[in-house]
């Protein structure tokens, strides 16, 4: 009869590379020392040193949109092939590593993850940044009155000929970018009002108030969602740029790609 070791060592066997996420340092001593079996480490920082690294913008709650990150970008990078057996440890309960994955690498199927960040019109660290701040306003949006908020993010010239303004633009003459302490003020301030903020591939807030009027047909957004949804996934078709967008009614902060939603984060899970 067979033991659990036997059963699970399917699970293993012939692996061309381990993808270690967010590893303790011994455990990612012991997988080194394996032999035939490459080691990547996947995480927000490389503060083991690891010589095969892949950095995370961010921990994604989700597991498969982690994983998807770790895969896309190894690819990208090109520690990992198209066709390599892989297995995935990651964490899902805790801080500790208690879970694993067994996938195939496929250059084809691409759930986009990594290129929302990493190859987008606008800066990865703008994408990045704005993400963040839409996280954190969902979480205080969530202790006292739930907040919505839309960020078009990239290709600003184009956004703004596709919207009008709902209000005075308080961004108008000021040169202020995503990611100053005093700008996420700002925003989270602006943002209980109507409209969406237009930001450039820098990270400069060009607009607050905008109305956008990009054609929505083909453009599937989840049921249950209505206008902002529609009209930040719209735009993205019909611009270079991206979409991030907290929902009031859910509380969850998504993000749009050529018209194609491409993640959902949870605020409460940061
Ligand atoms: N075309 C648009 N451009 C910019 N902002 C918009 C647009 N349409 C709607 N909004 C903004 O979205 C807000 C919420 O609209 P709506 O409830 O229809 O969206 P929703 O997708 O259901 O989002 P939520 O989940 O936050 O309710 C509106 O009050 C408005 O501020
Ligand atoms: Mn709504």
């Amino acid at each position: 009869m067979d033991g659990l070791d036997d059963v699970f060592a399917d699970l293993y066997s012939s692996v061309d590379a381990v993808l270690l996420f967010g590893p303790s340092g011994s455990y990612y001593e012991r997988f080194s020392a394996v032999e035939d079996v490459d080691v990547i480490v996947v995480g927000t920082e490389n503060d083991l040193g690891a010589d095969v690294f892949v950095e995370l913008p961010l921990e994604f709650d989700d597991v498969a949109e982690r994983i998807s990150f770790g895969l896309e970008g190894g690819l990208e990078q090109g520690v990992i092939e198209g066709g390599d057996e892989l297995v995935c440890a990651t964490s899902v309960f805790d801080d500790e590593i208690d879970t694993v994955s067994r996938v195939r690498a496929s250059a084809d199927d691409h759930t986009g993850v990594y290129d929302l960040f990493a190859k987008s019109r606008a800066e990865p660290e703008v994408i990045k940044a704005v993400v963040e701040l839409a996280i954190e306003l969902g979480k205080k949006g969530q202790k006292g009155k739930p907040v919505g908020a839309l960020f078009i993010v990239g290709d600003a010239g184009k956004v703004m000929n596709k919207s009008r303004p709902l209000s005075y633009n308080p961004f108008e003459k000021s040169h202020v970018h995503v990611g100053d302490p005093i700008v996420n003020v700002m925003l989270k301030e602006f943002s209980r009002l109507d409209g969406a903020f237009v930001i450039s591939d820098a990270g400069k807030l060009v607009s607050a108030y905008r109305y956008l009027e990009p054609s929505a047909e083909g453009v599937d957004i989840p049921k249950g969602l209505g206008a902002r949804h529609m009209a930040g996934g719209a735009i993205t078709r019909d611009t270079n740029a991206i979409a991030v967008v907290l929902s009031e009614s859910d509380g969850l902060v998504r993000a749009f790609k050529a018209g194609e939603l491409i993640l959902e984060v949870d605020p409460e899970a940061y």
